[in-house]
């Protein structure tokens, strides 16, 4: 890191550079001029990649930011009338100003409540059957943030309970992938086992997080729901001219397995902070620390004195706690130092 950086940014994964890999190909993607919105050759490419990662015919489209994704892609897969069922921590909630509704014109988020941030299927079918009259706007999507977003992860078996009661209730599946990559690592699983094995219909690959410059891939398995999708980017602002530069990146990250090399290694980092963690008298952890963040209970004293040695970390996400998120490039030195301000600070308070 360069001399003049400051590192002690583990407010978000967001706040992290270009990963070597997807600069590599950004480079060499700016060696030449290319067709424009998605009529180039790294687009192809990288939507041929996903294709073999996800070894699975799906379309694919690139946006700028994750609540791009999550909006537009909730927006292809119901109706103005229709409610999207999600977690009451869920970032479609929370965090994204009501992108989701506003694309969707006008959908509702019914909202429930699950252990560890996670939808279950009790939950999903309370929601559902709670009403049936015309009043009540009609359940059509569950969505699902996996890695959720108090870092723990849904594993297979959580996964096809919750398409058992889709299939029961016809309602289509959505997936908030901005950790999907580090769901990946921690569960060893594949891409295709995490999705469309399990009845996903829609993916929000998050690049962001896992290394790229910005880019998020929309990944529809369910092939019906991704008509006239570009159509819909384009009216939403989210049709990259130069997509090359989303695409390039991406295929860096595929081509070379960076994708799950970064989040292995976010994930190895979190891990190292909770650990550091639960040792120290003062310190407590709220969720398992199950992919690349941890959420940690700490004396507002404590967390004030970190803020004045220039830590950065957020307290809003819904959970309560402080959260730090490591990244591809998060370092045990960096958290080593983090750790002993916190035992300082814990001394002091
Ligand atoms: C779980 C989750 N989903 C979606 C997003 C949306 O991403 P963006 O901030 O790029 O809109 C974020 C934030 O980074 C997130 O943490
Ligand atoms: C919370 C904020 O919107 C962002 N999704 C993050 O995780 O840093």
């Amino acid at each position: 890191m360069a001399p003049h950086c400051s590192p002690r940014f583990l407010a978000s994964d967001n706040t992290s550079g270009i990963c070597p890999e997807a600069l590599d190909y950004l480079l060499e993607a700016n060696a030449c001029d290319d067709l424009a919105y998605g009529n180039d050759s790294w687009t192809q490419r990288a939507t041929d990649r996903f294709r073999s990662l996800f070894d699975y015919d799906c379309d694919v489209f690139f946006v700028f930011n994750g609540t791009a994704a999550n909006s537009l892609t909730l927006a292809a897969m119901g109706q103005s009338y229709h409610s999207v069922i999600c977690h009451e921590l869920a970032h479609i909630e929370t965090d994204e100003c009501g992108g989701p509704e506003f694309f969707s014109n006008g959908a509702k988020l019914l909202t429930s409540a699950g252990r560890h941030g996670k939808l279950n299927a009790e939950g999903i079918e309370q929601l559902v059957t709670r009403r049936s009259d015309i009043h009540y706007p009609k359940p059509r999507i569950v969505s699902i943030t996996q890695a959720t977003e108090v870092g723990t992860v849904y594993d297979r078996e959580e996964l096809l309970a919750i398409r058992t009661v889709a299939d029961k209730y016809d309602l289509r599946v959505h997936m908030d992938g901005a950790r999907f990559a580090n769901a990946c690592a921690s569960l060893e699983a594949t891409p295709a086992e995490l999705t469309w094995q399990v009845g996903v219909d829609a993916l929000c690959f998050s690049g962001t997080k896992n290394g790229l410059p910005m880019g998020e891939a929309v990944v529809f398995f369910n092939r019906e729901l991704a008509e006239d999708f570009d159509y819909r980017c384009k009216q939403a602002g989210q049709l990259a001219s130069k997509m090359r530069f989303i695409a390039a990146p991406w295929l860096g990250l595929l081509e070379t397995g960076a994708w799950l090399s970064n989040a292995s290694h976010a994930n190895a980092m979190a891990r190292y902070l909770a650990d550091g963690l639960r040792g120290l008298p003062g310190a407590e952890l709220m969720f398992p620390t199950q992919a690349n963040s941890v959420f940690v209970q700490l004396p507002p004293p404590v967390l004030a004195q970190l803020r004045e040695r220039g830590w950065t970390f957020y307290t809003f996400i819904g959970a309560g706690g402080a959260r730090f998120v490591c990244a591809w490039n998060t370092t045990v030195e960096l958290l080593d130092t983090l750790l002993a301000d916190i035992r300082q600070a814990l001394d002091a308070s």
